[in-house]
């Protein structure tokens, strides 16, 4: 690999100058306050009509371009994927991607064209993080998403992050970094500056910071990009030694060590949500984003608590609730907090300043095993091809760590930085999705196929009874070597379930509103398509026939396993 090595600190603060300088262009109708009613997502991108029956419109989402929509509906505006059909007629049928990719949106991607290029280039779901930029930031980024589905045909799903209360430092006076040398004294304070920081001096997010340190702990920047030995403590000032220099970046995590554990002492009362990711809350709920990520969870409580005011706050929307999982906390108390949940996030940025990073892998296979057995999506966060975000090519440790990943089956990627401030967001993209492509296809070959136990989720003998069928389904699939398995679901619920059992073919999932069919974007192996359907089977499979081989994505002969959450059978059939 021909990088020029260069040191790391220069790099990042090369990194750092970029990112200021970095303005998102093409400014879109902003609207410059908040609107309180639940947004909806613009009904339809476009319509596609089969000869048949002009009433049933089909709209693609595996990431990739479909059709531009010039709001018509007339014939010649049907018009393919080009890339899920250029993958189509280079690899055939069932090389579709199965693993889905989020990306955080920041100052590289926000603009219009590099989220097109993004959606382009498979973004199945983008990720706002509220612990950067303002609301109103974030509101023109959701907008152009938005318009970009809506203009496109794409169907990008959105995902809000909170920013959560643990304890961070402070934006640095302004400042986009700070330099901290080996044996420098820097002042870590609790105190409110209304001027200028002084110099050498961190404000601290946690009141109770200098109480609970203690002189001889090891403050870590970061999950280690600098350290610090506490020094001496002087009211809200800590005093502390620079032990690691590095670069200090504006609200950086920090966590204190003591005797080689972390201390968590009055910091562990923190709410998860704070009264400012209340606010955040409210703004997503506002903007009907389709899933709300939770920062720092501690419990399953605060997840069904906030289920239960998204429910009331929203009553025809749904957001998806995903639990984020970095906290020693989260780890003990996972089962719970994933039953809660609709779905997790295995953010190993935070989790590995938390936990020594040596138990790092084992905490995300069992995070994502345990997901998959409890019938919810699971995205693997952090770091994934952090290089990238200097380098046009990833280090060969990044791609066996995407390929780990994807070889658990998790359901999805994401990118943080590689997309949000690098300077390489579409390579990085490009990377996940050949690197996914190429070991779901190994796997495939390979017949390495995996069983796991899945154990029951449903509660009623009905529900027990969708769950036999798509177990039994997805073996008949992968027996019988089926081109694809088709499922009409209006709750999604029988797709997912579909998807838990990681068969060999792709999953094509009618559904028939558009929120669903954009929460459907998270999880493994689903090709969600919004279809008016009716009660009757057949018709259903006869639209969806004439609609698909118009476009070109089944032909006659094919080979169709068909389940429904309306029918408990399970049809097999060649395509006519
Ligand atoms: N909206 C934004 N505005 C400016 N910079 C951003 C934005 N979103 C992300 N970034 C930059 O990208 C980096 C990586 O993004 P990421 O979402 O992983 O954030 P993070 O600070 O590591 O927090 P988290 O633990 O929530 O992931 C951030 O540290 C920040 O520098
Ligand atoms: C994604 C995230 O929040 C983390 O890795 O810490
Ligand atoms: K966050
Ligand atoms: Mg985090």
């Amino acid at each position: 690999m021909d990088k020029i090595p260069k040191e790391t600190v220069n790099l990042r603060h090369w990194i750092n100058n970029k990112v200021t300088n970095h303005k998102c262009q093409t400014p879109l109708h902003t609207t410059p306050h908040l609107s309180l009613l639940p947004r909806r997502s613009p009904h339809l991108q476009f319509s596609l009509r089969a000869s048949s029956d002009p009433s049933v419109i089909v709209s693609d989402s595996n990431g990739v371009a479909m059709s531009p929509s010039s709001g018509t509906s007339d014939l010649s505006s049907i018009e393919g994927d080009a890339v899920t059909e250029a993958e189509l007629r280079e690899n055939g049928f069932r090389s579709t991607r199965r693993t889905k990719i989020v990306c955080t949106i920041g100052p590289a991607t926000c603009g219009f064209s590099e989220l097109e290029a993004l959606a382009v280039g498979g973004m199945n779901v983008a990720r706002i993080n509220m612990c950067h930029g303002t609301r109103e930031w974030h509101k023109e980024v959701i907008d152009r998403v938005r318009r970009l589905n809506h203009e496109k045909g794409f169907a990008v799903a959105i995902m809000m992050d909170t920013e959560g209360s643990e304890i961070h430092m402070g934006d640095l006076g302004g400042a986009s970094s700070a330099k901290a040398e080996d044996g420098e004294v820097w002042t870590f304070s609790v105190r409110a500056f209304n001027s200028t920081l002084p110099e050498h001096t961190i404000n601290v997010n946690y009141d109770g910071f200098a109480e609970d340190v203690r002189v001889g702990d090891e403050l870590v920047v970061d999950g280690g990009m600098v350290r610090f030995e506490v020094i001496e403590k002087i009211g809200p000032d800590v005093k502390c030694l620079c032990t690691d220099p590095g670069l200090l970046l504006p609200r950086a995590n920090l966590t204190f060590w003591r005797n080689g554990s972390l201390v968590r002492e009055r910091n562990a009362m923190l709410p998860t949500i704070s009264s400012k990711d209340w606010l955040d809350i409210d703004f997503g709920i506002a903007e009907g984003v389709d899933f709300i990520a939770i920062s720092f969870v501690k419990s399953a409580e605060v997840i069904k608590h906030l289920k239960s005011y998204i429910a009331a706050r929203s009553r025809d929307s749904d957001i998806s609730v995903i639990a984020k999982i970095e906290s020693t906390d989260s780890l003990k108390n996972l089962e719970e907090i994933i039953q809660a949940s609709d779905g997790a996030m295995v953010a190993r940025g935070d989790l590995g300043a938390q936990i020594p990073l040596e138990q790092v892998p084992a905490a995300q296979q069992r995070i994502v095993q345990l997901c998959r057995q409890m019938n919810k999506p699971v995205i693997v966060a952090s770091q994934l091809l952090e290089s990238m975000i200097e380098y046009p090519t990833p280090t060969r440790a990044e791609v066996a760590d995407v390929s780990e990943a994807v070889r658990q089956r998790a359901d999805a990627l994401m990118l943080s930085g590689e997309s949000a401030m690098g300077q390489y967001p579409e390579k990085a993209l490009t990377v996940l999705r050949s690197v996914s492509l190429r070991i779901e296809k190994w796997w495939r070959e390979e017949k390495r196929y995996e069983a796991m136990i899945l154990p029951s989720v449903g509660n009623s003998f009905a529900e027990k009874i969708s769950e036999e069928i798509c177990i039994s389904a997805a073996k008949m699939a992968n027996n019988l070597e089926v081109d694809a398995l088709f499922v009409y679901t209006k709750t999604g619920h029988m797709a997912s379930l579909l998807s838990r059992c990681r068969p060999d073919c792709p999953i094509f999932a009618f559904t028939t509103t558009t929120s669903v069919r954009r929460r459907l974007n998270l999880q493994w192996g689903l090709i969600p398509f919004r279809l008016s359907f009716s009660d009757d089977m057949e018709s259903n499979l006869n639209k969806t026939f004439s609609l698909l081989k118009a476009r070109n994505l089944i032909k006659s002969g094919d080979l169709v396993i068909a389940v429904s959450d309306m029918f408990q059978s399970i049809q097999v059939m060649n395509v006519p």
